[in-house]
């Protein structure tokens, strides 16, 4: 249901292009435009059956009253209850006024179905893009009773009580399994609490996308395998494993080896050339060898830091169980200072810690002559703003470019709906993964791969991006396959990302046509 160029745009862009819109044509043609996207997507999608529409004030209310009559005009069978409105805005009045007699319900949609037989849909049309204040008590009421019909839920433009922009959703919000957004597609249907309360994602541009595509310049990006070409480049014969570059890694301090091997492991399967692992441990190394992958290169941190040019590392990443110590700090310094500060560098987990807590590494990490990538989670972003993990929360999108802006680097915020920011703060959304993900390990897996795509030659952008794609992907393969979203282990997610991989090289060998 995506647009090939997948745009996220966030309000202030949708109503500059609707106030455009609005003014150059005819009264009304973009209600009856978004009424009658809606009615073909019901035509299409629930043919039969009766059909509850739930309606609100302004003129998501009158989206869905002229939805009602299209549909009753269809030989539909549909049943409004609409919340108290004193003084509808012009095109939301025209649609009430339009609305057949008999449509209109008085008290509410509880009292429908006593015997307890859901309608075939509901449409929530209470709240769009222009819900500024907590739902009414009857608002929520509804959500409520639509939640336990199970009855499908088809949300126009936004599910109400969903924030539009931050996905940040009121506890009595409307849970949709379906939402048709209007003009463009938002950010808050794709992240944080989007997932859960937005369902499948349509959008209906109304005829103005080309309005809006000059509004691209601000847009983010929902991340989608079409934007990851560089993860299904067939491999060249004649390469050898110089060809895909040696990764150092700097993890795993005494009691968090775990942390190392499913990052340096996930590195293998992501097809990085050799591994390196510097285990965060001061003397000598606990652990000779990760027995299930004995390619895997261990030795402690200081001897692969002090060793890296002869090694011929050439891609970092570090933090992973890497602890907070004194020695753990020495060696994220050298890491920052000696080596060559073009070489790409992945910083995660207790690396960030460290950062948020020493002003004097901010530094190092801002004088960088290449950016680097830092994957914190909420917490760890809280950290390094120096504030709490609600207020990164209420806006992951402000909050992953404030950080990369003060760090100049590429910042992944991880959670459902993961934002990426470039350092001048362009932003995407991860449009794969799932609640599988929510367990312990999976970051380090998520930072072995980035550094392993580094290590292959991907520029930090492509990396970047297509990290994160590949990481949320192979959970969902993994779902699609039964292995979760409960109980799904880390150490699962590099082999599934391994076969995505493998499968999409080998459709770009067979061409176009070829399923990615
Ligand atoms: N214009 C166009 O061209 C097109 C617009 N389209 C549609 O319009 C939608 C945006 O419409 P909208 O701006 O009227 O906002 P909407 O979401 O219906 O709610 C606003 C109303 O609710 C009220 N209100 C707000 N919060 C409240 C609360 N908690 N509790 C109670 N009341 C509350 C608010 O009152 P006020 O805040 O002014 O007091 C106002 O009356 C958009 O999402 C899309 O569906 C499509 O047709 C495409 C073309
Ligand atoms: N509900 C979710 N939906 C999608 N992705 C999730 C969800 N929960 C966690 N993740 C992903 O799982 C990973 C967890 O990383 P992190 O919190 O650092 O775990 P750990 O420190 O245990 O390795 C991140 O990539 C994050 O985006
Ligand atoms: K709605």
């Amino acid at each position: 249901m995506h647009a090939p160029a997948h745009f996220l745009f966030r309000t202030p862009s949708i109503r500059l292009v609707e106030r455009e819109a609005l003014a150059s044509l005819p009264a009304h043609t973009l209600m009856r435009r978004a009424a009658w996207a809606a009615a073909d997507l019901v035509a299409q999608r629930w043919p039969e059956g009766a059909i509850v529409i739930l309606c609100g004030p302004g003129n998501n209310g009158g989206d869905g009253a002229m939805l009602a009559a299209l549909l009753h005009q269809a030989g539909r069978c549909v049943r409004v209850w609409a919340l108290p409105h004193a003084a509808p805005p012009p095109d939301a009045a025209q649609a009430w006024r339009e609305l057949p007699e008999g449509l209109l319900q008085p008290g509410d949609p509880s009292q429908l179905h006593p015997e307890g037989k859901p309608p075939a849909l509901i449409v929530d049309a209470l709240f769009g893009i222009g819900l500024s204040r907590p739902l009414p008590d009857q608002a929520a009421r509804w959500a409520g009773w639509a939640r336990l019909t199970q009855a499908p839920v088809l949300a126009l433009d936004v599910p109400s009580g969903l924030d539009a922009d931050t996905g940040v959703a009121q506890a009595a919000s409307i849970v949709a399994t379906h939402t048709l957004t209007y003009i463009g597609d938002k950010p808050g249907l794709h992240t944080r609490g989007g997932g859960d309360h937005a369902g499948t994602v349509g959008v209906a541009d109304l005829g103005l996308s080309e309005r809006l595509a000059h509004h691209a310049h601000g847009a983010g990006r929902l991340i989608q395998a079409s934007d990851c070409p560089a993860l299904f480049t067939p491999r060249g014969n004649d390469t050898h494993k110089g060809s895909y570059g040696t990764l150092g890694l700097i993890a795993g301090a005494p009691g968090m080896a775990g942390a190392a091997l499913l990052a340096a492991r996930a590195a293998l399967y992501a097809g990085a050339g050799k591994i390196l692992v510097g285990l965060a441990e001061p003397d000598s190394c606990s652990l000779a060898c990760d027995p299930l992958h004995p390619e895997l290169m261990l030795r402690p941190a200081g001897d692969l830091l002090a060793q890296a040019g002869s090694l011929g590392v050439t891609c970092w990443v570090a933090g992973c169980g890497m602890g907070t110590g004194t020695a753990s700090h020495t060696w994220l310094a050298q890491l920052l200072t000696r080596l060559p500060g073009e070489q790409p560098l992945v910083l995660d987990a207790d690396a960030l810690t460290l950062l948020a807590g020493d002003p004097a590494l901010a530094t190092m990490l801002v004088s960088r002559h290449t950016p680097a990538i830092l994957t914190p989670h909420p917490r760890e972003a809280a950290r390094l703003l120096g504030t709490g993990t609600d207020a990164i929360q209420a806006d992951r999108i402000a909050a992953a470019q404030a950080l990369a802006a003060r760090y100049r680097a590429w910042v992944i915020l991880k959670g459902a709906g993961t934002v990426v920011s470039s350092p001048t703060g362009q932003w995407s959304i991860n449009g794969s993964g799932n609640a599988g993900l929510a367990t312990a390990g999976t970051g380090d897996v998520l930072a072995g791969m980035l550094g392993a795509l580094l290590a292959q030659g991907l520029a930090v952008d492509d990396a970047a991006r297509a990290g994160v794609w590949l990481h949320g992907a192979a959970a969902d393969e993994l779902v699609a396959q039964g292995t979760g979203p409960i109980g799904l282990t880390a150490g699962e997610i590099a082999p599934a990302a391994r076969l995505l991989r493998n499968r999409g090289q080998s459709d770009a060998r067979r061409g176009p046509g070829a399923s990615a």
